[in-house]
């Protein structure tokens, strides 16, 4: 009962093997099929190769006399030109090979990494907030680009091996069988070796894959631009260079004992295995000496022994290969099974115009997965259509997630978020976040050029479209681009040739043209001006409803001076609203916001 549910989980198992096959045949049918008739006629040719050397070898021994006598020459004529066939046939194919199986393993590596990208694109912003999520990551990204070629590879290598081997396998047979016996028995403790090893290797790779994650985070840091300056000024170098280490050797030794135990295991397997197979040449030897083995039968169990010992090694290799990688296909698995938890309804409603209610946030609580601190608690508000309000409150009181959770970046875990009286999670997520125009705090720096980096805020238009340079010019990002060696076509950033680095204020003009491209119905914008000078601040909010025209605007900000032009201002603390009013209103209620307007316009003063 037991070993029949061991059989049925181990059936289970390989069953990964099937689906990562279609992966390849789904990445290029014509290459893979390519790749699958070189192997077969690889496989194919050393066996007839093989075979016709017996038949020559046999004409020539059966000759009375071996001279270059007409019967000699017309019975090993078809012979010969069938071995220079079977020979060439050989180079050609192997000639293919090469390029085959690069451009085969390319494709297949390719269309993996695409089919990670779109995983990691479609599941929830909070998967990334998870270190399981990236250790589960790491481990896909490395098996993905090349186990399930190498399946094909190692199916075939089984199938190519399994016929060689049962010929060659089959011919020691007509010798003795104990010949064959022994062959398939000296195996046995190499097969034990190598599936207990994998085993180990792989337990060993999902303990590790945290250590060996936070080693590549040092090496980001020590390699990174973003780093590069602080590193420097602050003399960290060497100091993660050596945590770098640290993490290396651990992993290097934890790694090294389990090598070292393997190539000892090795080597005791092929100790045996080498014994029995020089007992089975003594006994080949023996029966030639004996006279019941003929020159030709003595060069076919020869070859037969060396061919059948290879073919055997190989067929084992590749079954043990698969019953590895059919192990590791877990990690790419484990990556694929993941799935959004924020997703369209079967039948989602129709997104109703903002212009008829606007937004609603009834008693929203939400706390971020991992902890139990409550984010949000109990929110409740309205930004009526083409409305300007405003969030302020101190660092850490829910600004941001709010905004996050608008924009169905994550659900509330109480209440509910309307749009003209529809909740949010009964809309389709792309329709609805069509609608938001968004510039978070730690927006997108796209090192490409100025036009595509504002033209991503709305990509259904031409790269053309006028509305790119209008964008611009709402943003003050226009006349930062025209400076630029090639205006709208300079790529922005270092990281590639003929890029040219923008100040932060002037990346946050771009992002806001990106924003103000969109055409949404919502624009929300956190700390839009926070590394813009006050010139270019001053201009773009004093002609800010203008700028979004008929838009409903939410806007966050700590510089208070900004905010007097909102029609209604939320004041923010531990997730709570605890104010609201226009700026006047909350001025004459002498609570906190008039409390820190004060604090902010004493140091201007
Ligand atoms: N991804 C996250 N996972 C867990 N907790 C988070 C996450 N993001 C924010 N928080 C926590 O949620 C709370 C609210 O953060 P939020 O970013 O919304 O504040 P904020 O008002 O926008 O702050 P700031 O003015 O500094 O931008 C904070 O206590 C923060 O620690």
């Amino acid at each position: 009962m037991q070993s029949g549910k061991k059989l049925v989980a181990l059936f289970k198992q390989t069953q990964r093997l099937v689906p990562a096959l279609r992966l390849v045949w789904r990445s290029s049918p014509g290459w893979t099929m390519a790749k699958l008739s070189l192997l077969v006629i690889q496989g194919l040719y050393p066996l007839l190769q093989i075979y016709l050397v017996k038949l020559l070898v046999d004409v020539v021994t059966t000759q009375p006399e071996i001279t270059a006598s007409p019967q000699l020459l017309s019975q090993s004529k078809p012979l010969l030109i069938g071995l220079a066939v079977v020979l060439l046939t050989g180079m050609i194919a192997n000639a293919l090979s090469e390029l085959v199986t690069s451009s085969q393993a390319q494709k297949v590596s390719d269309y993996m990494r695409s089919i990670l990208h779109a995983k990691s694109v479609e599941i929830d912003l909070s998967y990334y907030e998870n270190p399981r999520y990236h250790d589960t990551l790491q481990r896909a990204q490395k098996e993905a680009t090349y186990r399930p070629n190498q399946i094909l590879k190692r199916l075939a290598l089984v199938v190519q091996n399994s016929i060689l081997l049962v010929a060659m396998l089959g011919l020691l047979l007509t010798l003795h069988w104990g010949i064959t016996s022994a062959l398939l028995i000296a195996i046995i403790p190499t097969v034990l070796v190598r599936i207990y090893y994998t085993r180990k290797l792989y337990a060993w790779q999902r303990t590790w894959t945290p250590v060996e994650r936070k080693s590549v985070y040092l090496s980001w840091l020590l390699t990174g631009e973003q780093f590069a300056k602080e590193i420097r000024l602050f003399g960290l170098g060497e100091l993660f260079s050596q945590r770098f280490n640290r993490l290396r050797s651990q992993l290097y030794r934890a790694k090294f004992k389990l090598m070292a135990w393997r190539s000892l295991s090795f080597l005791a397997a092929n100790l045996i295995a080498g014994v029995m197979i020089g007992a089975i040449y003594g006994f080949i030897l023996y029966q030639a000496l004996q006279g019941a083995l003929k020159l030709g039968d003595l060069v076919l169990y020869h070859q037969a022994l060396q061919r059948g010992q290879s073919a055997l090694k190989s067929f084992i290799a590749g079954l043990s290969g698969l019953h590895e990688d059919n192990l590791f296909l877990a990690n790419l698995y484990e990556f694929l099974d993941l799935h959004p938890q924020i997703v369209t309804p079967a039948q989602p409603k129709f997104c109703p115009p903002v212009k008829d209610q606007g937004i609603t946030f009834e008693q929203v609580s939400f706390g971020y997965e991992g902890t139990s601190r409550q984010a949000l608690k109990g929110l409740s508000f309205t930004v009526k259509p083409g409305e300007t309000i405003a969030l302020v409150g101190e660092n850490g009181s829910g600004k941001t997630t709010l905004i996050k959770l608008l924009c169905r970046l994550y659900d509330p875990t109480q209440g509910r978020i309307t749009l003209n009286g529809v909740d949010l999670r009964d809309l389709d997520v792309a329709h609805l976040r069509q609608q938001i125009s968004v510039v978070f705090q730690d927006y997108a720096k796209y090192h490409l050029s100025a036009q595509d980096n504002i033209w991503l805020g709305n990509v259904h238009l031409e790269l053309q479209d006028k509305r790119i340079i209008e964008a611009a010019q709402k943003s003050g990002a226009h006349d930062v681009i025209t400076q630029l060696p090639e205006g709208y076509n300079t790529m922005l950033g270092k990281l590639f040739h003929g890029g040219e680095e923008l100040s932060i204020g002037q990346w946050q003009k771009v992002a806001l043209a990106r924003a103000f491209l969109r055409q949404s119905q919502v624009i929300v914008l956190d700390e839009p001006t926070s590394a813009m000078d006050p010139k270019a601040e001053y201009e773009l909010f004093s002609k800010f409803r203008e700028l979004i025209q008929d838009q409903s605007a939410i806007l966050i900000t700590h510089r208070l001076s900004t905010v007097k032009m909102a029609d209604r201002i939320y004041v923010m603390d531990k997730g709570q609203i605890i104010e609201n009013g226009t700026h006047q209103e909350l001025m004459d209620y002498q609570g906190a916001y008039a409390h820190l307007f004060k604090i902010q316009a004493k140091n201007y003063w």
